[in-house]
């Protein structure tokens, strides 16, 4: 399975669905036209982390559903796509991911709680095995790439040597996890709390951080950019990209009292 396979693969989908009108993909540069008619807009990451495949580690797809909107029916195709698929994240209408790894479960919610299923493979079903997930309003792991620590601004520096000491709110020594798989980072930090991040200008608004934004705040968690709330924010391009961070309420609140998380040098990390 590559990116581009995965990507035909829901474009096909969607369009048999009769459902949708639109679907915007990370994959793709400009979104697809489906069908006047379907009342939603998918935006998608069909295949995230696939720099891990070839080494089986896991890879996940992601997804936000929003309505289509009706006022923008007059538009000319390509011009309505695009105000489609640059809805803001506080009007998704439902949001999820797969995670492809030990085990294949779905994650979604359609706004009211988060909740997670797991393929049995014997039927192809997808059996529910997470009800109204909540992530821990504490945790004592935190996701980062630390190789870029010599980038990282003064704030987030100290945040991570704090936590790593024990010496934050939270008298305990943190551990590190970092798969730099965005679906497995998070699905473990929903479960098990504390915080995943990507303090570069590396992740998709669209795609990546309003649908899983959606989810962590349906579990009580939170998503920001660093300094403002992710579901908040408009999108003005498809592929625009920010900082990322996602985790339990307290993680979070004491991260950004730092202030200065977002790391602003970028040099594009050839890995
Ligand atoms: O190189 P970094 O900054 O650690 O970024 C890793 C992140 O990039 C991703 O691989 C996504 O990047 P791509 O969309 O370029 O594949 C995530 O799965 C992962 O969390």
């Amino acid at each position: 399975m590559d990116c581009v396979v995965q990507n035909e693969i829901i474009l096909s989908s969607l369009k048999n669905s009769g459902k949708v009108a639109v679907m915007a993909s990370e994959e793709d540069d400009a979104p697809v036209w489906i069908n006047d008619d379907g009342p939603f807009v998918v935006v998608t990451d069909p295949l995230d982390g696939s720099r891990n495949i070839d080494a089986s580690i896991p890879t996940g797809t992601i997804f936000g559903i929003y309505r289509r909107l009706v006022e923008l029916d007059h538009l000319p195709q390509e011009e309505k796509a695009t105000l489609n698929s640059l809805q803001s994240g506080a009007k998704l209408v439902a949001a999820g991911y797969v995670l492809y790894s030990s085990a294949t479960i779905l994650c979604t919610s359609f706004g009211s709680g988060t909740h997670a299923f797991t393929l049995d493979h014997s039927t192809g079903d997808f059996i529910q095995t997470h009800i109204d997930i909540k992530i821990p309003p504490r945790g004592q792991i935190y996701s980062v790439n630390d190789a870029r620590y010599f980038d990282w601004p003064e704030g987030l520096r100290q945040y991570i040597d704090t936590v790593r000491q024990g010496k934050g709110r939270y008298p305990k020594k943190y551990s590190a996890r970092y798969i730099c798989s965005l679906v497995a980072d998070f699905h473990r930090t929903l479960l098990y709390g504390g915080v995943a991040m990507n303090p570069r200008n590396h992740l998709r608004l669209v795609y990546e951080a309003n649908p899983l934004s959606f989810l962590v705040e349906q579990a009580g968690g939170r998503g920001s950019d660093g300094k403002s709330r992710i579901l908040s924010m408009q999108p003005v391009k498809l592929h625009q990209r920010l900082p990322l961070f996602l985790g339990s309420l307290e993680d979070m609140e004491e991260l950004e009292s730092y202030g200065d998380v977002q790391q602003k040098v970028n040099p594009g990390y050839e890995v």
